[in-house]
């Protein structure tokens, strides 16, 4: 696979890029951007960890990159941060008017419907596609973490919850955590996945909380003015359902943010300092909260 170079720029001494790439599992061109510490102190050869960021809806991969501030962090910690589109994109990608649905808003599912199957697999793509093209491609190693925002917050919680041994870690800032039982989710997996609820299930983080064998750090913030909180994002859900299963999950509430990016920018911080304290350490199996020793592997 190759990569075309679109942009970069010199960003707190690492590389701010993006790219452009044929994507086989969506069937259409993906643009995505790359922050690149370069850490003078480091030795030649070094391989960086890696943080995957979702965006939520109506984002592209440059919401993140030009407006939470994380390269500052990221480049003292030593951590690349991959930020993705939202959806596949194009004029022969299937559109929808509105905002929550189609272009922008994949919601990070494998479409079982016309006629957003043909390109609506952002599962597979965020989870094998665009993980193999990254680690191919970047002086990185194969230590990932996950986090997001909103529809992306959904996308980090249920990527992160089924795939436990592919990530450190998992975040989010003011997910959609319980997307069967909220009008955002309920619009969408339905036209992407169908009628039968029993398959919106495998994209749900409150219905997959209570399924994990293996429990990674979870940390989620929200904040109490947030516009959504109520209706689509239902973080009380999530917690009473690790609750009842004993799957522990550190939530911040903070008094007065919103929905918006500036309350991501005054947090980002704190998820990459969290990220790091996983990601940079010498052997994976430090970060179970659980142990389970078939699945741990030497780093
Ligand atoms: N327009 C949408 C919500 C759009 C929105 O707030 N998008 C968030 C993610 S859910 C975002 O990150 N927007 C882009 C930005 O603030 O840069 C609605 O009101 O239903």
């Amino acid at each position: 696979m190759s990569l075309e170079l679109v942009s970069g720029t010199k960003s707190f001494d690492g590389l701010q890029q993006q790219y452009r790439h044929w994507s086989k599992v969506l069937s259409c061109p993906m643009q995505f951007s790359i922050f690149l510490p370069q850490t003078a102190d480091r030795e030649p050869g070094h391989r960086y960890p890696v943080l995957y960021w979702l965006s939520g809806l109506t984002c592209t991969d440059e919401n993140f990159s030009q407006k939470a501030g994380a390269q500052r962090m990221a480049a003292e910690l030593g951590i690349v941060l991959v930020m993705p589109d939202t959806s596949p994109r194009g004029m022969d990608v299937a559109d929808d008017p509105a905002d929550d649905l189609g272009q922008g808003a994949g919601f990070y599912v494998n479409a079982t419907q016309t006629p957003w199957k043909q390109h609506f697999q952002m599962y597979d793509y965020i989870v094998e596609e665009l993980p193999l093209l990254i680690e191919a491609n970047f002086p990185i190693n194969q230590r990932r973490a996950i986090s997001g925002h909103s529809m992306g917050g959904h996308g980090a919680l249920m990527i992160g919850l089924r795939n436990p041994e592919r990530y450190t870690s998992i975040s989010a800032f003011s997910p959609i955590c319980n997307p069967m039982a909220c009008p955002w989710g309920e619009k969408a997996l339905s036209a992407y996945l169908g009628a039968d609820t029993t398959r919106w299930e495998e994209y749900d983080a409150t219905v997959l909380v209570g399924r994990a064998t293996l429990h990674r750090p979870l940390f989620i913030s929200q904040g109490e003015e947030d516009e959504f909180l109520k209706q689509q994002l239902r973080p009380e859900a999530l917690q009473m359902a690790a609750d009842a299963c004993g799957y522990p999950i550190r939530l911040e509430r903070h008094t007065g943010y919103d929905h918006s990016y500036y309350f991501i920018a005054s947090f980002i911080e704190a998820h990459l300092r969290f990220h790091a304290d996983f990601l940079l350490r010498n052997r994976l199996e430090s970060t179970l909260v659980h142990f389970t020793p078939d699945l741990l592997k030497p780093w």
